[in-house]
């Protein structure tokens, strides 16, 4: 089964479409079929997913089996993100769960305990990140490869380059809880992307609200994660609409990003 396919570029546009991905992780689990059917009505794209272990994050949330429930309940494109170490473990079960993206940590890839790019082997790296890429693909979702805000954009450019990726997420706080503090320098890496690849998806995620958006929009960001600041809102629909008219903004402005 083929992926589903992802926006693409228009004309006079820097990047591809915008797309607002709520993150469920801000949501009342209780109501986790109810929750993410609001978000679509308020006019979210996709529905964001944080998958984590205890091990590459100190923190445990969900796995393929309420990945699968939920997929009884919604339509919507279900982004997850793989905060894992052996994300190699796991695309069978969420491609068969109904997952339609699977990013997995570029820093994972290096095995177990690696949690940082330092630790990462090239070779070693290269192997298993791209057998990972076309597994996911195999398995027939999209391709996400995730970077800690420290670890260099650099990296994961000839993965993008040899076609292997449909997106990439910049980490924009250390992955593992919502509500934290948006890390600026984190998100100019887009710019170094954005440059390079014009028609790629890039993802940023954490700490983005009406007061952050800008600094993701204009280093080149068009796919944004935030949790806390649309669940918390009194106005969600609102908070949807200010972050996605930040990302057309910048991307029809034809100025380069930075
Ligand atoms: O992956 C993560 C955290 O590790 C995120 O997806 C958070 O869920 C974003 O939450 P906010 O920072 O927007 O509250
Ligand atoms: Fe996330």
């Amino acid at each position: 089964m083929a992926p589903m396919p992802l926006p693409k570029r228009a004309e006079g546009h820097d990047r591809p479409a915008a797309i607002i991905a709520p993150s469920i992780l801000s949501s009342d689990f209780a109501r986790l079929a109810d929750e993410c059917k609001r978000m679509v009505d308020l006019g979210a794209d996709w529905l964001h997913v944080d998958v984590m272990d205890g091990h590459f994050v100190p923190n445990l949330t969900l796995g393929a089996p309420i990945v699968a429930s939920l997929r009884r309940h919604t339509a919507a494109f279900l982004d997850c993100h793989l905060m894992v170490t052996n994300p190699e473990q796991w695309v069978a079960e969420f491609a068969k769960a109904g997952a339609d993206m699977y990013t997995f940590h570029l820093e994972a890839a290096a095995g177990p305990g690696a949690d940082d790019w330092h630790q990462l082997s090239p070779d070693a790296m290269n192997a298993s990140v791209e057998d990972l890429c076309h597994g996911v693909r195999n398995a027939g979702m999209n391709v996400g490869i995730a970077l800690r805000p420290k670890t260099p954009a650099e990296l994961v450019a000839p993965y993008v380059a040899a076609g292997l990726v449909d997106m990439v997420l910049i980490m924009t706080v250390e992955p593992g809880f919502g509500g934290q503090s948006f890390m600026p320098v984190a998100a100019a890496k887009a710019a170094v992307l954005r440059a390079k690849f014009p028609d790629l998806n890039i993802q940023v995620d954490g700490g983005l609200a009406p007061n952050t958006i800008e600094r993701a929009a204009q280093a080149g960001a068009n796919v944004i994660v935030a949790g806390s600041s649309i669940f918390g809102a009194p106005n969600p629909a609102g908070v949807i609409a200010q972050l996605r008219g930040a990302v057309q903004a910048a991307a029809a402005s034809g100025k380069p990003a930075h």
